[in-house]
């Protein structure tokens, strides 16, 4: 039996007012899969992610996690998505343990339950030393594995990630990067990013978006395939207005 597409985008649209930042796409992601979304500054990255959670209604289209519509039944398709938004709201003067406890029980998980996952989160987003300290406290490349913590807690097959490394130094990027390949082995990840050379290290696919569109869809060696450098393909995918 082929495996069914875990993330299912369908001709997507999305209007601000009279600007359109996201125009028909459509793609869908198997189980097992990590897509790197590529693009430029304001080109329907983000858009596109919060479209595929549920958090904005589209203008048109449908969006689905495990089969499940994310605006018709936005709870159950929560249950199987883990979403990192960029930045994302933490609440400072909480520690790790808190948050998690926190919103382990507004997911409605059993004491035991929580403990479980609490130790397996923490373990696996190597927050052990600091998840007693203030979150506030903490540099920014912790702050994020808490992000990353909190969207694991659920144990989601789905993983949205906005931005995961934006800011943060080359030590703290190279953990984030191990930890997303290790999820990448069980999970189905889209991850959006800026920085070209994690790419190939961390995704079997590229999806390109470019003034709201998708342009290029393929593995990351296919990027470079007709001689160009990763800079090259990207300058040329987004030379022209779509
Ligand atoms: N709520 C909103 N109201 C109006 N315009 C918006 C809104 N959200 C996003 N936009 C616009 O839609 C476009 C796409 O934004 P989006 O954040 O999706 O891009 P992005 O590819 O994620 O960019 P970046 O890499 O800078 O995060 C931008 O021009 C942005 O200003």
């Amino acid at each position: 039996m082929a495996t069914p597409p875990m993330i299912e985008a369908f001709g997507l649209w999305k209007q601000f007012g009279s600007f359109l930042a996201v125009r028909d796409v459509t793609f869908t992601v198997p189980k097992g899969q990590v897509v790197a979304f590529l693009g430029p500054n304001g080109a329907g990255k983000t858009t596109t992610m919060r479209l595929l959670t549920g958090f904005i209604a589209p203008t048109k289209g449908q969006a689905r996690i495990a089969g499940i519509d994310v605006q018709t039944n936005r709870i159950e398709a929560a249950e199987h998505l883990g979403y990192l938004p960029e930045n994302g709201p933490l609440y400072l003067d909480m520690t790790p343990r808190d948050l998690l406890t926190f919103f382990g029980s507004v997911r409605g998980m059993s004491r035991a339950q929580l403990q479980d996952r609490m130790e397996a989160v923490v373990t696996q987003c190597a927050l052990s030393q600091v998840a007693d300290k203030p979150t506030g406290k903490l540099s920014k490349g912790y702050k994020q594995r808490v992000a990353m913590a909190l969207a694991l807690l659920h144990d989601p097959e789905v993983l949205i990630m906005d931005e995961p490394t934006s800011g943060l130094d080359p030590n703290q990027i190279q953990g984030v990067r191990k930890l997303i390949r290790e999820l990448g082995q069980t999970k189905t990840i889209i991850v959006s990013t800026h920085i070209l050379q994690e790419v190939a290290p961390i995704a079997h696919r590229v999806l390109f978006i470019h003034d709201g569109k998708l342009v290029f869809d393929g593995p990351p060696e296919a990027m470079t395939a007709d001689g160009l450098t990763m800079e090259e393909k990207f300058h040329r995918l987004t030379a022209q207005p779509v």
